[in-house]
């Protein structure tokens, strides 16, 4: 069998006392757009802060293509593929473009020799040939010399994900990426998204606009107060009692 590009099993976590996820296991297969979905306090934001390291597990086990990351150190976690973008987007505001997709290569080198490389001097150094290829590729390259921080959001948040893939993602894991997007900044984000799943990338997606969710995720798993509730493609589990009861009084799923 191939290994899962993710996969949870038996994961709990308790915040004081209180339960926030309950014996949950999942997996995503290799090349699967995968969402986690459900009504607010779900439990979502909490699945992806224990992939990524932000909070320990109380139990359970997360491996991410093939390697046991459930008590790696969160910096580390990048070394085996998977990479978080966060709502806020968490790019350096007063650098430019290509000085962040730099800064995002660097994870990949920790060399000593890597870290005092004057990158400044040398136009041609190969991380820029490559940093700018990748703009290239995402119809992005107008931007490569512009600061970050004058940019749209739409634009920053694609930005973020080539930043992503350079440093080495695999696994990418994107809270919310539609949210506070213009209808034509989604397309955008959109057709990006599919551009890196066709190159073979996996996106775990947390995301509340089923529409978004139906046009690029192949499989859905629904979580309700940290339990696992569902899971399969869109369009039977919107046909599921218990989802449709999860979901009463609360956005249409
Ligand atoms: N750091 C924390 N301390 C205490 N409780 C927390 C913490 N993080 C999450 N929780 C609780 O865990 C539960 C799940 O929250 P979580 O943010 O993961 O839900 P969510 O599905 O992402 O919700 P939303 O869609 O509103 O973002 C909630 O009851 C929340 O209050």
């Amino acid at each position: 069998m191939m290994t899962a590009a993710l996969s949870i099993q038996g994961l709990n976590k308790s915040f004081a006392g209180v339960r926030a996820i309950t014996d949950l296991s999942f997996e995503v297969p290799k090349g699967v757009t995968t969402a986690l979905i459900g009504p607010n306090g779900a439990g979502k934001t909490t699945v992806f802060n224990l992939v990524s390291g932000v909070y320990g597990v109380d139990a359970g086990t997360i491996t991410a293509n093939g390697v046991d990351i459930t008590h790696m150190p969160s910096r580390k976690r990048i070394s085996t593929g998977i990479a978080r973008s966060f709502q806020n987007i968490r790019l350096m505001s007063h650098l430019t473009v290509l000085e962040n997709m730099l800064v995002g290569q660097h994870v990949r080198n920790t060399s000593l020799r890597a870290l005092l490389t004057p990158y400044r001097l040398f136009p041609n150094h190969r991380w820029k040939v490559e940093a700018r290829a990748a703009l290239a590729e995402s119809g992005l390259e107008e931007w490569a010399n512009e600061t970050v921080g004058a940019l749209p959001y739409g634009v920053r948040k694609r930005i973020d994900l080539v930043r992503a893939t350079l440093a080495g993602a695999s696994v990418l894991m994107l809270d919310e990426p539609a949210a506070g997007l213009n209808p034509s900044e989604t397309n955008a984000l959109r057709d990006h998204l599919k551009a890196l799943m066709a190159k073979g990338i996996t996106l775990l997606v947390v995301e509340h606009d089923m529409h978004f969710v139906d046009s690029i995720c192949e499989n859905v798993v629904v979580l309700n107060f940290g339990e696992k509730i569902a899971e399969g493609p869109l369009s039977q589990v919107r046909q599921n009692a218990k989802v449709r009861e999860a979901y009463i009084g609360a956005e249409e799923v």
